[in-house]
């Protein structure tokens, strides 16, 4: 478990983690989502002991990152957005390296060598040097180097960044191989990316933790019951009349078809479902409805309406401070 607890971190006077406070809990594909420059690497760097925080405190299964770093650090492994790799060295040769840094005892370092290296399936290139190898294959090494000694943990900076469209799905593959035995965390600014690999999203903007829940209740949060959608057999007018007394209505958009089909978006007043009262107006006036539905809000509207706004959405608020209230009665 990694819990990061009130996490600051200024560049001069420039706040680029501002009071981040979360847990990672065993299991799991973590995603940390924000766009460039959201302060993903600086927390990721705090948390792997590569950078100081200006405030605040990380500490891995226990074991605070700064005070005892040795032991904190046995627990992750990481791979930074520029992997520190030795172009001089073969990937065997490097990999040896990079066991004796973590202090894997000798008895065991070839052996486990070999398993990593069948794992992240960089053995056949294991005799060549680096900087002959393509950039997929680097970012494999890099892997690899993260993945030695099998900590609790893998930590991984943008992990697809700059590799071809066949090299990102290799090593997504082994990203989702990697999760059957340890806990993952990844940094993106993809949302597609975070959607299809990670089970628990972090959103992450001007340094700030705006989000954190599973892709689906993200999407539930913001969306849920805010709008509905029907077609039906009726020209404008008529459905204006309908729905004009149906409570729960904020407003309505109709568009007619060509077809005598009319679209409309009906936008729910808060914590209101107007579903079954439309289907009663309709059926009362005995006029068919084709569909009825609400519209979800995709993940994408959640990451732009989380990312480009100043301040946090009311749904998030709530759910924040339903968390604190849910915590601070843990502790009485
Ligand atoms: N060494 C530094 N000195 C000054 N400012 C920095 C330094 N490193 C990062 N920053 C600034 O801090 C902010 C967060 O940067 P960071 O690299 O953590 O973001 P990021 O979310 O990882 O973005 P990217 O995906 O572009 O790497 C940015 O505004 C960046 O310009």
């Amino acid at each position: 478990m990694i819990e990061v607890r009130n996490l600051v971190k200024k560049y001069g006077n420039h706040l680029a983690v501002d009071h981040l406070d979360f847990t990672i809990e065993a299991g799991r594909i973590y995603g940390f989502l924000g766009p460039n420059g959201a302060g993903k690497s600086t927390t990721m760097n705090i948390m792997t002991g590569y950078l100081g925080a200006t405030e605040g405190q990380v500490l891995i299964d226990g074991h605070d990152i700064l005070k005892e770093p040795e032991e904190a650090k046995k627990h992750i492994g990481y791979l930074p957005e520029q992997p520190p790799l030795y172009m001089d060295m073969t990937v065997r040769e490097y990999l040896r390296f990079a066991a004796e840094l973590k202090g894997i005892p000798k008895k065991k370092r070839e052996d486990e060598i070999t398993e990593v290296e069948k794992m992240v399936r960089v053995r056949d290139v294991e005799n060549r040097l680096i900087k002959n190898l393509s950039k997929g294959y680097r970012q494999r090494v890099g892997l690899a180097q993260a993945v030695l000694g099998f900590p609790e943990t893998i930590i991984l900076d943008e992990p697809t960044v700059g590799l071809d469209p066949k090299q990102i799905i290799e090593i997504r593959e082994l990203i989702r191989k990697l999760a059957k035995k340890h806990t993952v965390i990844l940094s993106s600014h993809i949302l597609a990316e975070v959607r299809e690999v990670c089970d628990y999203i972090l959103i992450i903007s001007r340094g700030k933790l705006v989000a954190s829940d599973t892709p689906e209740n993200l999407e539930k949060m913001l969306g849920e019951n805010s709008t509905v959608e029907l077609e039906t057999r009726a020209v404008p007018s008529e459905i204006r009349l309908l729905l004009k007394n149906v409570p729960g209505i904020e407003m309505m958009e109709i568009k007619a078809g060509g077809n005598g089909i009319s679209n409309v978006m009906i936008r729910q007043k808060k914590d209101e479902d107007v579903r079954e009262r439309v289907f009663r107006a309709f059926a009362s006036a005995d006029v068919p409805l084709l569909t009825l539905k609400t519209a979800g809000t995709s993940l994408e509207d959640v990451f732009m309406e989380l990312t480009q706004k100043e301040t946090v959405p009311e749904a998030f608020r709530k759910q924040k401070k339903w968390e604190e209230d849910k915590n601070n009665a843990g502790d009485i």
